[in-house]
């Protein structure tokens, strides 16, 4: 599992940590594993080019204490202070004292000459104490990195993202990878900014025992998922080992019926059971389906509903919406079932909801616009669950699970750009439904659904990348499922 904590909780527990340690000891461990790590992205360091771009607080000293490290390994460093004046004075004086110069960044003529060459750039501009986008000095200094052509190493974090929320107001700096100290930050984790910062690498600098057990963030991994995922015991029968219910479909949305069975049946439940008028279109794809034409409550014991896709917004939609939420088990609305939602009947279930909307239906329930919910996804989503008391599964390029009692935000890892892609959101809530039915809790579901989903879409994208529809997806889901369990 990789967690993320806030930065009042990081800076909480450095203070703890510093507390222990000889003054400057934190800031040296930063350096070390900073340098560490680029000098294995660069493979050899003796005669190569690297500038650092150096603000004016600790972020700039990590990265000046890094470069002396790497001067002193035999590369040419120059380090650009962008507020001279203010720039670390023990770190300058390192860097200065291992060979390595400083130029005077606002007053430079020509910063494409000082980059020229260089095959790396590390970004010590800002860290946690950033504030708002890159300033318009910080600015021309980043894109001449960029086109230099250099590998870009962002200290901590992209500057001019926002680390504890995933946003980025204004301008940021573009990471081919990220060397961050002692815990992942949420803006690492959540887009826009995750998307800034390139590959991730972790470098422990003793914080763990500080940090609170409970983080702000947690993302799953292969065994996290593989600890979650129903496996059924020799004694299971198809009842034990759950029954989904999956009220989509009509007669316009055929298709959305048929791939939230086809995700359904790649969950884990035991059987699915499909209720609405698409019955003809599922049983032709899936012979194995239960199926039913009446009201829900008619259709037989079920252990979670999953209800909306393709459903329309006609009376029997919503009639069908509402026997679901008065049932007593999980219930998982997407889609339709979103739009025709009543917020006082989902706040008055006993059992769990889950709600999943992409970013365009969130902003209808939140009543805002679509371009807010995709910048601000971690207000957005845990807005989302304290207004509807419920659990939300926002989708999206970082799809993120909030239950509404303020534990930790699921965000999911594996997404992909090829799930934006008709129907594929029905894959997922077939998907979701089955492994609420198999008994999974829904941060649970909804998190391990998420991560096997964008599994199976880059699989059917194959490598190298090809377009992929959503029945490619739910096909791709049981290789994901051996991708995690092996
Ligand atoms: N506190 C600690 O114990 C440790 C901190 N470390 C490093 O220290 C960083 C935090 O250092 P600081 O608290 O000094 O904060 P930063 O270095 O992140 O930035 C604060 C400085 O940047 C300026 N600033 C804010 N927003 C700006 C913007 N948009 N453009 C330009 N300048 C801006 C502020 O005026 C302030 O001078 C971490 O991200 C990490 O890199 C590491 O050395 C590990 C140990
Ligand atoms: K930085």
């Amino acid at each position: 599992m990789r967690t993320a904590y806030s930065v009042e909780t990081v800076r909480a527990a450095e203070r703890k940590l510093m507390a222990e340690l000889p003054e400057g000891a934190l800031m040296q461990r930063a350096a070390a594993g900073l340098a560490a790590a680029c000098a294995g992205l660069l493979g050899r360091t003796s005669g190569t080019r690297i500038v650092l771009l150096v603000g004016s607080g600790d972020n700039g000293g990590d990265a000046l204490y890094a470069g002396a490290r790497l001067a002193r390994r035999g590369a040419a460093v120059t380090a650009v202070l962008l507020a001279p004046d203010r720039a670390h004075p023990g770190g300058t004086e390192a860097l200065r004292a291992a060979g390595g110069r400083t130029v005077d960044g606002p007053s430079a003529a020509d910063p494409a000459r000082v980059m020229a060459g260089a095959r790396l750039v590390l970004d010590g501009i800002v860290g946690i104490g950033g504030r708002g986008g890159l300033r318009p000095d910080a600015r021309i200094w980043a894109q001449a990195a960029r086109e230099a052509g250099a590998r870009v190493v962002a200290v901590d974090l992209p500057s001019g993202v926002e680390a504890g929320t995933g946003e980025v107001a204004g301008e940021a700096v573009h990471a081919d990878a990220t060397v961050t100290f002692g815990t992942y930050k949420p803006g690492l984790l959540v887009d826009p900014a995750a998307g800034r910062a390139g590959a991730l690498r972790l470098v422990d600098i003793g914080l763990a025992p500080h940090l609170p057990e409970q983080p702000d963030l947690e993302a799953l991994q292969h065994a996290d998922v593989a600890a979650l995922l129903p496996v059924p015991a020799a004694e299971s029968d198809k009842y034990r080992r759950g029954v989904v219910g999956v009220v989509a479909g009509s007669a316009r949305y055929p298709g959305a019926a048929v791939l939230a069975v086809a995700g359904a049946f790649g969950g884990g439940a035991g059987a699915v059971r499909y209720v609405g008028p698409a019955a003809d279109a599922v049983i032709a794809r899936f012979p194995e389906t239960l199926v039913h034409a009446g009201p829900p409550h008619k259709a037989g014991r079920v252990q979670a509903w999953v209800v909306g896709p393709g459903l329309g917004d006609g009376p029997d939609a919503r009639r069908a919406l509402d026997d679901v939420l008065d049932s007593d088990v999980p219930v998982l609305v997407d889609a339709d079932g979103l739009r025709l939602l009543d917020g006082d009947r989902v706040g008055a279930r006993r059992a769990a909801t889950l709600l999943t909307p992409h970013a365009g239906e969130a902003a209808a329930l939140l009543g805002a616009s679509r371009e807010d919910v995709e910048a601000r996804r971690l207000d957005s989503v845990r807005r989302l669950a304290g207004e509807f008391r419920a659990s939300v599964l926002l989708k999206g390029s970082t799809t993120l699970v909030a239950d509404g009692t303020g534990g930790p935000v699921r965000v999911n890892p594996t997404g992909t750009g090829w799930l934006a892609t008709a129907g594929s959101g029905d894959v997922l809530s077939g998907l979701t439904g089955s492994l609420l039915a198999a008994g999974l809790g829904v941060v649970d579901a909804g998190s391990a659904a998420a991560y096997l989903h964008g599994l199976a879409a880059r699989f059917a994208a194959g490598h190298g990348g090809a377009p992929v529809r959503a029945s490619q997806v739910a096909r791709a889901l049981p290789a994901a499922w051996r991708s995690v369990r092996g």
